[in-house]
């Protein structure tokens, strides 16, 4: 059945407009003035959206669902994780794809067929790759050939998840060759290592700990190396998890060089600052702790303005989020908390509050960063970010007038911590439309197990365009070929 969405304030990354949509078979077939597409209102449900704005559904970039991280299995799955996500008004995620033991990335990806059964919404992943080799490097040449373009690596996480420069060098080349964006968890996993020891041996056991060992330097450090890494490799890099000021400003220098590089604020990094993880019980401090942390109100507000002026380019969640239960583990010490926090239903609300209330951005700045620009760098737009005709049917209906409350008593998922818990919030998703139908009404979900599409991607994305180009004139301009010599011994008139 179609939908005839009757009445709002259509927006989109460029601007806003008052306009009618009608949704056919999983698409937008139709966007008009008001009363313009009357003709096509029989046989239609329709939408009153009087009052209410009409937008893209939210893209998650950086989601760790149904997946195994510190020992632990994550409490929200694909099923619990993505209905979260809809009754926030989010529609698409990029969960992060683990490889099995020895960093088999092909036997990892067979995992997403689990996910698939469980599914609710569209998803697609990011390989994260822990290990090279050559048949890592033919694998990840066979994944791009499924449609997965994106590969992840962790910078910190030693003796587990970290890899090397060299590796990175390899991998970043091995990105630009086939077209494969690279993202990068940057944080110096040595010198966190380091300091965690010493930590230790001053006695300093809580969450503090993981605090004080991981300062926003080794952040800005990171962030700096892959994207010096990244311009050498001459591949886009797109920076995950951007919580200081100082990695903020690497992206942005960057960017204004010339480089492509896309930062991702976290729902978590506007939304909340690091005060509770000193507080003396230790459930609230623990439920604050994720990597890289939290970080004060300074480092906040300065991300949070940068989200909305432009230093970065959209905001995700890493939703990771932890049971009270689980995290009871890092009791005796910081290093055994399961790092993680929750965000996937809070991040478009937490991002409207911040952003749009606050006075920063326009709400089509707000579907930039919460939607737009995740489809760009991505390669899917205007597929997804957008409402335009022939776009997927993924759309959120939004009152700027409802306030409401956060809480782990009335959210969707898993987990029993909120690390928003009480947040006061005016504007509400009052609907969720995926692939065509509503999912969600404000009140209840209408999901199906299974409806979720993995969504394939082609490579070589507008963030690779002209880069042969580019490369060819660079190195032609450092005059990269080879030098006739002829041996003089040693008396020609240059040298003399
Ligand atoms: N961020 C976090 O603390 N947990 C999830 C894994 C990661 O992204 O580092
Ligand atoms: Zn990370
Ligand atoms: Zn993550």
């Amino acid at each position: 059945k179609r939908l005839y969405i009757k009445g709002g304030t259509v927006v989109n990354a460029d601007g806003e407009l008052a306009a009618d949509v009608v949704v056919s078979e999983g698409k937008i077939l139709d966007v008009g003035p008001p009363g313009s597409l009357d003709a096509r209102l029989q046989s239609a449900q329709v939408v009153d959206a009087t009052g209410k704005y009409v937008m893209p559904g939210g893209i998650d970039t950086h989601t760790h669902l149904d997946s195994i991280f510190m020992g632990k299995n994550t409490p929200d799955d694909f099923f619990s994780g993505q209905a979260a996500a809809l009754a926030g008004g989010t529609t698409m995620h990029f969960d992060m794809l683990m490889p099995n033991k020895g960093g088999d990335i092909l036997g990892g990806y067979t995992r997403h067929s689990e996910a698939a059964k469980r599914s609710v919404m569209d998803y697609s992943f990011h390989m994260v790759i822990t290990h090279w080799s050559d048949q890592v490097s033919e694998a990840m040449g066979k994944l791009v050939e499924e449609g997965m373009t994106s590969f992840k690596f962790f910078m910190a996480y030693k003796g587990k998840l970290q890899v090397s420069d060299e590796l990175l060098m390899h991998a970043f080349h091995r990105c630009r060759e086939l077209g494969a964006l690279p993202l990068v968890h940057a944080e110096n996993g040595d010198a966190i290592a380091y300091a965690q020891q010493e930590l230790l041996k001053a006695g300093i056991t809580g969450p503090e700990g993981h605090q004080l060992s991981r300062p926003p330097a080794v952040e800005e450090e990171a962030t700096l190396r892959a994207v010096t890494l990244a311009k050498v490799a001459g591949v886009p890099l797109f920076v995950v998890h951007v919580m200081s000021k100082g990695a903020m400003e690497v992206v942005a220098r960057a960017r204004t060089a010339g480089q492509r590089v896309v930062g991702e604020a976290l729902s978590s990094g506007i939304g909340v600052n690091q005060s509770l993880i000193w507080y003396s019980d230790f459930r609230t401090a623990a439920k604050f702790v994720m990597s890289p942390p939290i970080r004060t109100e300074e480092h906040r507000l300065a991300v949070r303005a940068g989200l909305a002026g432009g230093a970065l380019q959209l905001v995700a969640t890493d939703h990771c989020g932890w049971t009270y239960a689980q995290k009871d583990s890092g009791r005796n010490s910081f290093l055994e908390l399961p790092n993680g926090v929750n965000g996937i239903e809070e991040r478009m609300h937490v991002t409207w509050h911040q952003l749009v209330n606050s006075g920063l951005a326009s709400p089509s700045r707000f579907v930039e960063v919460t939607s737009t620009a995740a489809a760009k760098a991505f390669n899917l737009y205007p597929q997804k970010g957008a409402i335009k005709p022939g776009a997927d049917a993924d759309i959120i209906l939004l009152d700027p007038n409802i306030a409401h409350t956060i809480s782990a008593s009335s959210h969707h998922s898993q987990s029993d911590a909120n690390i928003f818990e009480g947040h006061r919030i005016r504007g509400k998703v009052i609907m969720t439309i995926s692939q065509g139908k509503v999912v969600w009404d404000g009140r209840k979900l209408a999901v199906e197990r299974g409806a979720g599409r993995l969504i394939r991607r082609q490579a070589h994305g507008p963030l690779f365009h002209g880069l042969d180009s580019q490369r060819q004139a660079e190195l032609l301009s450092f005059g990269h070929v080879p030098v006739s010599r002829s041996d003089t011994g040693g008396s020609s008139k240059e040298e003399l």
